[in-house]
């Protein structure tokens, strides 16, 4: 037998940072999860009980720390350039980094109209993310994206003539509820370092920006024939407005809402143009991906 791929790192690494304004006295919060696993010349330490070639998953912990207290945590993207960097510079016998950063919510407080300076809440489970594979031969490949953000809408979504056959049940519908947890992403082209990722580094907040405000406007203002051609188009305007993306793509489970047929008491109708009451479904769900590219 022999080693097909391996690397390995520590994951579930908490972080959080906080940034002071001496003058103003505002604070600003951070808090991240983050994962980094490191592949290279390692496979004697899988083969043949050669640990001289690992980097402690506990070190790597530590640096993990240190690079959130040497360099910005802001944007994601460049922070997690950073920390990958770092070990491509250090250890010679490694080849690439992998580091996935997942952005928690700390949204500023408004209190008594204005915003405060050091408090916050978690406004939903949504979280911004950042993949960055580091490579001394690739350079900085990195994908950013939105997970978690959960919306609804009450109407203006349709689905019939999809195919009718003896296996089908559902019924066709021209108004029905949607409802998904949205998974976006958004590949960049490749940086050949930290320094062209800095450079113009403001994109990766307008990036972010305009995917989630493209995201939440199409999924409103769409008179959606079905989830697949609704996230075609929210792919269509990622790669507008973000010129340095290569590639945007949507993994979206479709949350089903039931209709809850109550004519058997005392005639009450519920279903059709009637439906008021729904039972919400845990599952099953369906769920529609696709990856868009330039052409
Ligand atoms: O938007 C939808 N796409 C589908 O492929 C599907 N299948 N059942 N319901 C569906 N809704």
């Amino acid at each position: 037998p022999s080693l097909a791929s391996a690397r390995y790192g520590k994951d579930n690494v908490r972080v959080y940072k906080v940034q002071k304004d001496e003058t103003t006295g505002v604070q600003t919060v951070t808090e991240m999860t983050v994962c980094c696993l490191l592949e290279g010349a390692i496979e004697t330490s899988y083969t043949e009980a050669d640990n001289s070639v690992v980097v402690a998953t506990d070190s790597i912990k530590n640096t993990i720390y240190i690079k959130a207290k040497e360099h910005p945590v802001n944007p994601p993207e460049l922070y997690a350039s950073y920390l990958g960097q770092h070990f491509i510079d250090r250890y010679p016998h490694i080849s690439t980094a992998h580091i996935k950063v997942v952005v928690h919510r700390w949204t500023r407080m408004t209190v008594d109209g204005a915003p405060h300076p050091h408090s916050f809440f978690r406004d939903g489970q949504e979280t911004r993310n950042v993949e960055a594979t580091v490579s001394r031969a690739g350079g900085i490949q990195l994908k950013s994206g939105i997970v978690g953000l959960t919306v609804l809408k009450s109407t203006g979504s349709a689905f019939h003539s999809f195919v009718r056959d003896e296996y089908t049940t559902l019924p066709e519908t021209w108004d029905r509820i949607l409802s998904t947890d949205v998974d976006c992403a958004w590949a960049w082209k490749p940086f050949a370092g930290t320094a062209a990722v800095l450079a113009g580094v403001e994109r990766f907040d307008q990036a972010w920006e305009s995917a989630r405000d493209i995201t939440m406007k199409t999924f409103a203002l769409d008179e959606s024939a079905s989830v697949q051609n609704t996230m075609y188009k929210m792919c269509e305007q990622i790669l507008e407005a973000v010129p340095e993306s290569e590639s945007a793509s949507y993994s979206l489970p479709n949350k089903h809402y039931f209709e809850v047929d109550l004519s058997w008491h005392k005639g009450l109708k519920n279903t059709g143009k009637d439906a008021e009451v729904y039972a919400p479904q845990s599952g099953p769900n369906g769920l529609i991906k696709c990856e868009v590219v330039r052409s």
